[in-house]
């Protein structure tokens, strides 16, 4: 079996609720994904009932065991120690936010030392790959079939592994000269697409990255301005006479539409976007936009006009060698919904308006 072979098999696992193990250089861990697993799989998985709950960073600082993080270490996963007491219900309930506030914890909760730190790590890394919430049983005794390295959830990362598959003529609503290019991994589910609007006229190209929003994209959601930006953004590369459009398949900023709309859920009880996902357990960004500059490459652009709002996006694309000529800003109206959205992007994730 290949290395992005295996972590497709584990997030073929884990979402079906079936253990795995991941070796780490400081040790192995057998995992099950409380998630999608139920009482009869833990009892097979752990039979002594003494495995311990393993959950990211930012879900252990909302459980308040933040005080029992490592401090020189404040963001690695954290290993809750499984008291008799600490059973399926209440392992779902320290893995899911959806009730945090109408079932305060219990406790008490005691963190203890995690050997085996990158196997942990790899562990939360593939959670989110693989749209499942980042919280597993662990334990350094137990047994799985699959056994995966943290080296082969990177090469099912890699953007060097993307290549173009097909390209065809695509006149869409607002840019009738346009062509699509699809690209896709061996491993990756979604496939990622290019627009090539207009004709190359020498000069950088107006350059969009957008990442996959279902709910605005397709549904018309008023809750983000993604819908809106996918639309002036066509728009705006038309009017300029030669650009392109990356369609990426990050939906949710890299966790996924279910965990999307998880946070969602969090933001009807009155987190905002950041807090939502940090009490999910994932960062508050998750895209790697290694990705978008491999697209460009491929489609023989090293130098871009950039239009967002989003300083990290140019950074990340200069950083994988795409030179940003300009940043050009696509700012679209607000409307009730999505004021506080728009704020939290401003105020907390350095999005300039
Ligand atoms: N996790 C999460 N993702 C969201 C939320 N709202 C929108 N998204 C996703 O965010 C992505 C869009 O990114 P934005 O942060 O809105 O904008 P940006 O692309 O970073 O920045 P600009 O280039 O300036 O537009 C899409 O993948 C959406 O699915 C949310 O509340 N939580
Ligand atoms: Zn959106």
């Amino acid at each position: 079996m290949t290395d992005a072979h295996r972590t497709a098999n584990a997030i073929d696992a884990l979402r079906r609720g079936w253990p795995i193990a991941i070796a780490g250089p400081d040790g192995t861990l057998a995992l099950l994904p409380i998630e999608t697993a139920d009482p009869e799989r833990l009892a097979a998985f752990d039979p002594a009932g003494t495995a311990p709950v393993l959950l990211s960073a930012g879900r252990a600082a909302t459980l308040k065991l933040a005080n029992q993080r490592d401090a020189a270490a404040p963001d690695s996963p954290v290993l809750v120690e499984r008291a008799p007491w600490l059973d399926f219900a209440t392992a779902t309930a320290l893995a899911d936010p959806q009730f945090d506030l109408q079932t305060p914890m219990k406790g008490p909760f005691r963190a203890i030392p995690i050997e085996a730190g990158a196997a942990a790590a790899a562990a939360l890394r593939l959670a989110r790959v693989g749209g499942v919430l980042p919280a597993f049983f662990a334990s350094s005794g137990g047994h799985a079939d699959l056994i995966l390295t943290p080296g082969d959830i990177d090469a099912h990362e890699d953007a060097a592994r993307l290549t173009i598959a097909t390209r065809a003529r695509l006149p869409v609503f607002g840019a009738e000269n346009t062509e699509i290019v699809a690209f896709r991994t061996p491993e990756m589910p979604g496939e990622h697409v290019a627009l090539l609007i207009g004709a190359p006229n020498g000069r950088p190209p107006l350059v969009r990255l957008h990442s996959e929003c279902l709910t605005g994209d397709v549904l018309g959601s008023l809750k983000c301005d993604c819908g809106p930006q996918l639309h002036a953004a066509v728009e705006a590369i038309e009017a300029s006479g030669w650009g392109i459009l990356l369609y990426l398949r990050q939906e949710g900023r890299g966790i996924g539409l279910i965990n999307k709309l998880r946070a969602y859920a969090l933001q009807d009880q009155g987190f905002d976007t950041v807090d939502a996902n940090t009490r999910l357990g994932f960062a508050v960004d998750s895209r790697n936009f290694a990705v978008a500059a491999r697209m460009l490459e491929l489609l023989g652009q090293r130098s871009v006009r950039l239009l967002t709002n989003n300083p990290e996006k140019v950074a990340q694309l200069e950083r994988a060698g795409i030179q940003v000529v300009e940043r050009v800003p696509h700012v679209l109206p607000s409307n009730p919904y999505n004021e506080r959205y728009l704020a939290t992007k401003r105020d907390r994730t350095g999005h300039q308006f």
